[in-house]
């Protein structure tokens, strides 16, 4: 995996921050007073029993929902009242947790589109041979870059479940975002497919910033380098794997289900 991004792996700095984040839903706190640093070339997972707020806070940060309190700032900008698909444009990129791709596309043809679309060349009929070699370079690089060089010509509909949401995350990255918001990018896969998404994540995440919500606590041991936990809507634990598991509140609030 050499060929996703440019930047050589640096010091740690900032760039996806939320303070006093809260949500309500018709007088329920979902989500109350988070505050979150997410890093740069570093991996940051939301972990936290059913219910937990989870899926809330990444709807907040995407700006898919919209947060009833707080403040929330990307690259040094306040996005908290930014429309999502100018957020796209910023930097901050988000997967589905239901894959996005066309099933009648290849995966050449998958990924051609995914690029297209930022450089605006789909609505254009001529194009200069440059500009299309330039598109089709970027495209063969993902395409080596996540293993998919075997499936190129084979349709998204025909493929694994596992390699589906890896050519849905090659999409993604597409617009070169140097934030990447995952939504339980492993769910539903068996274990060799979780090996080797789990495998991409951490090479993406040596050069972006990557916040996932992920159920799947072995991996995120094993991947994350900063985990914060939620419970009831609030943090009550945010560190490394091993700082956070060895929380009373963590073991408290993971009884019964699964110990972290
Ligand atoms: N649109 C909504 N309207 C009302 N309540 C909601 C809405 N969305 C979420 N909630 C409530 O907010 C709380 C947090 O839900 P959320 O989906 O964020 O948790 P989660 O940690 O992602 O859970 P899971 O792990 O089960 O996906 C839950 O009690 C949920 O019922």
């Amino acid at each position: 995996m050499n060929a996703i991004p440019a930047a050589a792996p640096e010091e740690p700095r900032v760039v996806l921050t939320a303070r006093g984040l809260g949500k309500d839903f018709a007088g329920f706190t979902a989500v109350n007073n988070v505050d979150l640093d997410v890093e740069h070339a570093r991996i940051h997972a939301l972990i936290g029993p059913n219910g937990a707020g989870k899926t809330t806070v990444f709807n907040l940060m995407t700006k898919f929902l919209q947060p009833t309190r707080g403040q929330i700032t990307l690259l040094g900008q306040d996005i908290t009242k930014t429309r999502p698909d100018r957020i796209a444009r910023m930097g901050m990129v988000r997967s589905f947790q239901i894959s996005a791709v066309f099933p009648h596309l290849t995966v050449l043809e998958n990924i051609r589109v995914a690029l297209q679309r930022p450089n605006r060349l789909a609505t254009q009929f001529w194009l200069p041979l440059s500009a299309l070699d330039r598109l089709n370079g970027r495209a063969e690089e993902l395409i080596e870059t996540f293993g998919l060089a075997e499936w190129t010509d084979t349709r998204a509909a025909e493929l694994s479940y596992g390699r589906k949401r890896v050519l849905e995350i090659a999409t993604t990255l597409a617009l070169d975002p140097q934030v990447l918001l995952l939504d339980e990018p492993l769910a539903g896969m068996g274990l060799e497919d979780v090996r080797m998404v789990a495998g991409i994540i951490r090479e993406l995440g040596k050069t972006r910033a990557v916040l996932m919500v992920e159920h799947n606590l072995s991996v995120v041991a094993d991947i994350c380098d900063h985990i914060t936990v939620l419970q009831r809507g609030e943090i009550i634990a945010s560190g490394s794997y091993a700082t956070v598991s060895q929380d009373p509140r963590v073991r408290t609030a993971y009884m019964g289900t699964e110990e972290p």
